[in-house]
């Protein structure tokens, strides 16, 4: 074997020996609330994940059994319902959705119920995860808030199998891990595209960063007009793209066209403003770590 190749294994090996570890620390945590703990378990994480590494192959990293089971296993996450809500009325004109679907909510469904608690008092949530034991985790969560429990509905189900219902929301979030890889993430959409209702708002959490999220271009949002891209620029992992679903005319076909033939303009813009961004990012670790070790 080539010496070289022995090395990145070797570099790849090390970096998911150290996200394991890492993973089965936060899950031991008793907690997720800030604590000195938390934030550096957390801070750890996340600076393990964003340097750049040309030679590690993260493709074929992410396929071997460690890893992925860290990922399938890893029910926790760290959400921003606040940022979720400003992006989401930054879109929808001031409008108040009726009906909102959350699709991998997880044992802590933090966005519906900051949502549901302090933005959209009048909202109704249905959330829908794969897991039943998370399902069963969330509601047991909120059954302790009369108002939050009358609004909040939790279906076991993935959402592949979910069709006719998907008609009825306004707005519809993705959390990032549904669909561990591209290939499933781009068949979620799909499907969310061919059942959502024209006009619906999709908010669709995307990772920037391989390891942790499957890396979804605004370009993979075929038949959705893509509205808004937020990408973070501290270290907080998710990119969220807000899209509206395309009309769609009597032959099935959507009008129009994909997204990314209809607004070349606005991916190049995006792509140019998320490269810029990232590069903001990769200076601003680098000087901080220059600042670390000095
Ligand atoms: C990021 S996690 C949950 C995040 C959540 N905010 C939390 O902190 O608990 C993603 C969730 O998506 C669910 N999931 C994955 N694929 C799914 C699918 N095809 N249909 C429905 N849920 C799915 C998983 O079971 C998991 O609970």
């Amino acid at each position: 074997m080539h010496p070289h190749s022995v090395d990145m294994d070797c570099q790849e090996e090390q970096l998911v020996n150290t996200i394991c570890d890492l993973y089965e620390k936060i899950s031991k945590l008793e907690s997720l609330k800030p604590s000195e703990d938390v934030n550096i378990l957390f801070s750890q994480l996340v600076f393990t994940c964003i340097p750049p590494n040309p030679n590690i192959d993260v493709a074929k990293m992410v396929t071997q059994s460690r890893v992925q089971e860290t990922r399938q296993s890893s029910s926790r996450s760290v959400a921003k319902p606040k940022l979720e809500f400003d992006l989401l009325t930054q879109n929808i004109n001031g409008l108040v959705p009726r009906n909102v679907a959350f699709i991998g909510s997880g044992p802590l469904p933090l966005t519906s119920i900051v949502l549901a608690s302090s933005h959209l008092k009048e909202t109704v949530f249905h959330n829908f995860d794969i897991d039943p034991s998370a399902n069963a985790l969330a509601s047991l969560l909120v059954s302790s808030d009369p108002d939050i429990s009358q609004r909040m509905f939790f279906h076991t189900v993935d959402i592949i199998n979910v069709t006719e219902s998907l008609k009825s929301f306004d707005v519809v979030f993705l959390a990032a891990l549904v669909g561990m890889n591209k290939e499933d993430k781009v068949r979620v959409i799909e499907h969310l595209q061919k059942h959502m209702a024209p006009g619906a708002v999709l908010m669709s959490a995307h990772g920037p960063r391989a390891f942790l999220y499957p890396i979804v271009e605004p370009c993979d949002l075929q038949g959705f007009e893509v509205l808004s891209i937020y990408h973070p620029t501290d270290d907080v992992i998710n990119s969220v793209v807000i899209s509206k679903k395309l009309p769609v005319v009597s032959n099935g076909s959507v009008v129009g066209g994909p997204s990314c033939l209809l607004m070349p303009c606005n991916c190049s813009k995006i792509h140019a403003i998320m490269n810029k961004k990232k590069k903001m990012m990769i200076e601003e670790l680098e000087a901080s770590r220059e600042e670390q070790f000095s």
